[in-house]
Parts: structure tokens; C-alpha cells; sequence
């Protein structure tokens, strides 16, 4: 039976890259692009079949920002396949992204230049709003749509004869000092998008240990800094275009400027291929590049504990039974 691979966020950036290179590995997979915007979706898979005119591409309409979209998502993914071997939690954002130009000069000329460059630690805050489910927009969209939507489809995932892996496009913005358990929907600070992803590690980190015995495995990745509509929300197109030789310059320091989705991706399909049971869960796979253009994964340790894991997952939880039960009093009143 062929193996099904869901992507979330496949309509542009690294998801559509990562489409595309899944079907070069194995152009008899099932894949799924799960999106928020349908036209976008349509014209994805229009471009992924003209390489691959006899591959199988389904789309699932989803906005994990929304609570009743995950669900219904769901429920469809679950009437429409029997299996699912990889579901990939790539779909993210940073809203209205600000540089501070002064950090960026100071730590330019500092012994941690190459530091900023890579994590941009210090350099970058968003604002977040409220969504319709009343959580933080940024924590929603990037964990916690995904969190509901593993939940939801623990039944196909945690299959014993027919292992998952789960694999999240996390960041080394993730940082342990922008999140904190008793704000941990961010709603205080001004790094939302760096709180999130240090939540995904967290929440990587613990799903290993409560599913590994029935089959779920989880990974998080890092694709380096990658050209897309989310960098482009922080510099305009044109500006990183004149940057680009720049840029080759900083990958004689650092490996993580792989620039181009199709190289951002390198550790989301570098896991497709690896064995479950390799698997580290402490580290995050780093998609990197050589100056010379040689792509290549890297692991690297992360900065947590699975104390603070475990606490966080049965925050989470306690978070998923109160928005779900909130829902359901809102469609008996309807
Ligand atoms: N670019 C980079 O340098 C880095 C990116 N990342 C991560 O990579 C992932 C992909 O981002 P990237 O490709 O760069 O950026 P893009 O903006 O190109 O892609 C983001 C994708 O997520 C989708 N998305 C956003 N919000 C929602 C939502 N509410 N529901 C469903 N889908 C949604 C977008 O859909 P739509 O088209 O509808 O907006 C889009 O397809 C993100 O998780 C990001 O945090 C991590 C490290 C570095
Ligand atoms: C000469 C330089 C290329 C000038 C660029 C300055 C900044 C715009 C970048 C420096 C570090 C970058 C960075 C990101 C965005 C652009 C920078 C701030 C990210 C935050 C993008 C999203 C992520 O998830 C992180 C991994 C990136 C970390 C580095």
C-alpha cells in the first residue's frame, strides 16, 4: 500500500518545496497538501503535476488557525485515508515583523555577529492579535492548530503495524528565554513567533515520550533563512535580492543561509528517508549548505528540559478541553 505524507502550509515557501521533492523520492506517494487558501492550493498542485503528471495529489482545506476548520480537517483526512506515515506541521507565521537597526549595528561588529546572523536573537519583534478562538494568533497558527489536529488524528497516527512520524518546521529563533509556562500563549511579550517555536521543541520533545510505544515518532527541523513570503514580510523582495551576494559571503561563517526553499527543505526530506528508531528526540535537524552549494543535515542538541515539557503538554491539554468544550456550547446555541 502506498504511503500518505499530509503537508501543511504546501502552498508556497518550504511546504511547496518540500511537494516537490517528496514526489522526487517517491513519485508513488499519497500526498496531501493541506492549506488555508484553496486557489493557491489548486495552482501548487497544477504546477507539481506537470513534473509528475501520474502521481496522486489530494488537497484538504485548513486554517489551523481556526479551531472548527482543524476539526473539520480532521475528520476529512481520517475519511480519506486508512494510513498516515508522515504529517508534516510546516504551516507558520510572524506578524508584522520590526528590526531593531540598532541591535543589528551593534551586534554586526561584535563576537556574536555570526550568532544574530543565524538566529537573529534580539533582532526581530511582532506584534499578535486575538484570534475568533480567543488564543494568541501567532501560538495558534504555529503549534497549537497542529497540537489539535495530531490530537485529532491520534487514530490513524498511533498505529503500532504501520509507525508515524511526525515533523514540524521549527527554527533557530526558538529560544528558551522568550518562553515561559505561565504566559505560554506569549500574550505579554514581543517575540511571539520565537515563544511558539520554542513550544513546538517542547512539544516534539513530549509526544516522543508518551507515543513512541504506539508507533508516533516526532522530529522538529530547522530549514536555516530561507527566501519566502515570511522573510519578505521582514525585507522587501528587492532588498534580499540585492543582498544575495552578501549572503554567499556569510556561508564561509555559518552553514544555515540555505536561501532557496528547495534547500530549506534538505532536512524535511532528509527524514523521509531515515529509519524512526535513528531518531534523536533531543535534537533539531538543521538543514545547512557549504559554500559551495552542498546541501547537507546537521543535528544539533536543543536547550530544554522534559520537566518543562511534560508541564507544558499537560497545559496544552488542559487548553485543547476548554476551547473544545467552549465550541461545542457555541453550536448547541446555533
Ligand atoms: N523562511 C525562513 O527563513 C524560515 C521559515 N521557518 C518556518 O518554515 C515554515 C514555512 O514558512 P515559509 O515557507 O518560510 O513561509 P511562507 O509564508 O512561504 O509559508 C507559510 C505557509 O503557511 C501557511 N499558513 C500560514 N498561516 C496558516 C494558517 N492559519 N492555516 C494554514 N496555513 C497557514 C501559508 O499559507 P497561505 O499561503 O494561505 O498564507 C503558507 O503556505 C514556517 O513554519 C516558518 O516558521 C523556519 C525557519 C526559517
Ligand atoms: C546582511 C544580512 C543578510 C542582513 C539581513 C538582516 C536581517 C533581516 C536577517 C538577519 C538574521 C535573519 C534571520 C531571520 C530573518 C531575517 C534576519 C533577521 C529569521 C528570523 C527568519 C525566520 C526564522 O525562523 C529564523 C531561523 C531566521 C533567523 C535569522
Amino acid at each position: 500500500m502506498e504511503r500518505v505524507a499530509v503537508v501543511t502550509g504546501a502552498s508556497s515557501g518550504i511546504g511547496a518545496a518540500l511537494c516537490r521533492r517528496l514526489l522526487q523520492e517517491d513519485a508513488g506517494i499519497r500526498l496531501c497538501l493541506a492549506c488555508r487558501n484553496m486557489e493557491k492550493a489548486v495552482a501548487t498542485r497544477a504546477r507539481l503535476l506537470v513534473t509528475f503528471p501520474n502521481t496522486q495529489i489530494f488537497l484538504i482545506q485548513v486554517d489551523v488557525g481556526s479551531m472548527e476548520s482543524v476539526l473539520r480537517a480532521a475528520k476529512e483526512i481520517k475519511q480519506r485515508f486508512q494510513r498516515l506515515d508522515y504529517l508534516y506541521l510546516n504551516a507558520g507565521i510572524m506578524l508584522n515583523p520590526h528590526i531593531d537597526c540598532k541591535a543589528f549595528f551593534r551586534g554586526l561588529f561584535s563576537r556574536r555577529a555570526v550568532h544574530m546572523l543565524t538566529t537573529a536573537e534580539g533582532l526581530v519583534t511582532q506584534e499578535d492579535r486575538v484570534t475568533a478562538d480567543g488564543l494568541q494568533e501567532v501560538f495558534q497558527t504555529n503549534l497549537f492548530g497542529h497540537f489539535v489536529l495530531i490530537q485529532q488524528l491520534e487514530p490513524l497516527l498511533s498505529q503500532l503495524e504501520n509507525p508515524s512520524h511526525l515533523i514540524w518546521t521549527s527554527s533557530s529563533n526558538a529560544r528558551r528565554s522568550n518562553f515561559s509556562l505561565v504566559d505560554f500563549q506569549h500574550s505579554q511579550g514581543k517575540e511571539s513567533y520565537s515563544s511558539s517555536k520554542y513550544a513546538t521543541d517542547l512539544t516534539s520533545v513530549v509526544l516522543n515520550k508518551h507515543f513512541n510505544k504506539q508507533g508516533l515518532y516526532s522530529s522538529v527541523v530547522c530549514p536555516g533563512v530561507v527566501m519566502t513570503n515570511m522573510t519578505y514580510g521582514i525585507l522587501p523582495s528587492f532588498v534580499w535580492k540585492l543582498l544575495i551576494p552578501i549572503m554567499w559571503l556569510i556561508r564561509f561563517f555559518t552553514s544555515t543561509y540555505t536561501m532557496t526553499p528547495y534547500n530549506g527543505a534538505e532536512a524535511l526530506v532528509w527524514l523521509f528517508r531515515q529509519k524512526l528508531e535513528s531518531l534523536d528526540p533531543l535534537v533539531k535537524y538543521h538543514s545547512c549548505i557549504s559554500p559551495w552549494g552542498k546541501n547537507y543535515v546537521e543535528p544539533r542538541k536543543m536547550d530544554l528540559d522534559e520537566e518543562t515539557a511534560e508541564i507544558f503538554y499537560q497545559n496544552l491539554l488542559e487548553l485543547e478541553r476548554q476551547v473544545l468544550m467552549r465550541l461545542e456550547g457555541q453550536q448547541n446555541i446555533k
